[in-house]
């Protein structure tokens, strides 16, 4: 006899959802994204990422769908989440720690977030080149340590600022630098060529030329084969003595050795970093005491402002792609 017709409702398996997420500012910060991702009856597991492979290798294989940050999703990774693992939602824009080229090959979608946290990364950038012009962390600290240190920096007025990568986050570190009375300098493998011709920036065909014009180097490149270790020797040879760098890109767009040995002879005046190779760094890490080096823990990104925007931009992302919705942003094409 049938179950049903004992008066007994059908025994369905219910099939639920398993996601996992592991980008703390998401899981830190006010916002409607929580009730929205919460409101979709998924099994959430939450982590405290970036996660290495190690941790992703022994956690794959249980989730349909991972809402991360920059968490390492090598290929070993994805041999071991699927098939259940049906689609990554990247919380942000670098996509460097995921193999989006294997995504591709297998056709996993990886989504992410564009054009919602390029306004707070540009401001960000500012902070780090005004502390590093005025000497704001050592002359703050003076006057908590009972000392009143009345060093002497630089104005960034009339300087000349150089942004490699005028994309979304470069453009406004150019529009921010003009407020500044700075003059602009760029350089991109997509010379955003009515941006430019609007706002009077000088367009340079490679990184030798661009690095020998300006006094700042702000570097806003995505992490490729073609921006790995850009600024490096034989480059920073051709700067203007004292050149200053502003990182809020990726660590590795620097050789760090090549960064330090000009920190330490003065070729280089400073470097201000909101990202390093290890993060979070060892404790022996040659930068991190650097007085040359100003260095944020990676929170370009992280204001209330832009946190919601980025987690819900993120949680539809992924809600829509599971519904088979149309409102998704998509990274790789297949
Ligand atoms: N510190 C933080 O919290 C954050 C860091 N980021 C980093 O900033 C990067 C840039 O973000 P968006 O501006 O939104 O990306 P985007 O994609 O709008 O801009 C990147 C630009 O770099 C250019 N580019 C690529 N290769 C180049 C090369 N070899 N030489 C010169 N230009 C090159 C591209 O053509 C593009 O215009 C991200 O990839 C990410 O790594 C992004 C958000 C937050
Ligand atoms: O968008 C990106 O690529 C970022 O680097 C932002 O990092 P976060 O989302 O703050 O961990």
């Amino acid at each position: 006899m049938l179950l049903a017709e004992a008066g007994n409702p059908p025994m369905l398996k219910v099939f639920t959802m398993r996601v996992l997420l592991t980008t703390t500012s998401y899981q830190d910060t006010p916002g409607d994204h929580h009730a929205l991702l919460e409101s979709q009856g998924y099994e959430i597991h939450r982590e405290r990422g970036p996660l290495p492979e190690s941790k992703m290798l022994e956690l794959a294989g249980q989730f349909d769908a991972f809402l991360c940050g920059d968490d390492e999703i090598t290929t070993a990774v994805l041999d071991k989440a699927q098939p259940r693992l049906r689609v990554i939602s990247k919380y942000g824009i670098g996509l460097d720690k995921i193999n989006v080229e294997e995504c591709t090959a297998r056709k996993l979608p990886v989504l992410f977030t564009p054009g919602v946290n390029h306004t707070t990364v540009a401001e960000h950038t500012f902070c780090l080149l005004l502390a590093l012009v005025r000497n704001l962390v050592d002359s703050a600290n003076s006057v908590r340590a009972g000392q009143w240190k009345r060093v002497t920096g630089n104005e960034i007025w009339n300087k000349k600022i150089g942004i490699v990568g005028l994309g979304r986050i470069g453009q406004e570190v150019a529009k921010r630098a003009i407020a500044f009375g700075m003059e602009v300098h760029g350089m991109d493998i997509y010379w955003p060529e009515a941006f430019a011709k609007e706002n009077h920036v000088t367009r340079h065909e490679t990184i030798e030329s661009l690095i020998a014009a300006v006094d700042v180097l702000s570097l806003h490149a995505n992490l490729s084969e073609s921006t790995k270790h850009l600024v490096r020797a034989d480059r920073i040879a051709l700067a203007k003595p004292g050149l200053l760098v502003v990182n809020t890109s990726r660590a590795e767009l620097v050789h760090m050795p090549d960064m330090i040995a000009a920190l330490d002879a003065g070729t280089i005046g400073g470097y201000g970093t909101d990202v390093l190779d290890e993060e979070p760094p060892p404790a022996d890490h040659a930068l991190l005491k650097h007085p040359k080096a100003l260095i944020t823990p990676h929170i370009g990104s992280r204001t209330y402002e832009s946190v919601p925007r980025q987690a819900m931009r993120a949680t539809l992302n992924l809600v829509n792609y599971l519904k088979g919705e149309k409102d998704v942003i998509q990274a790789n094409k297949f």
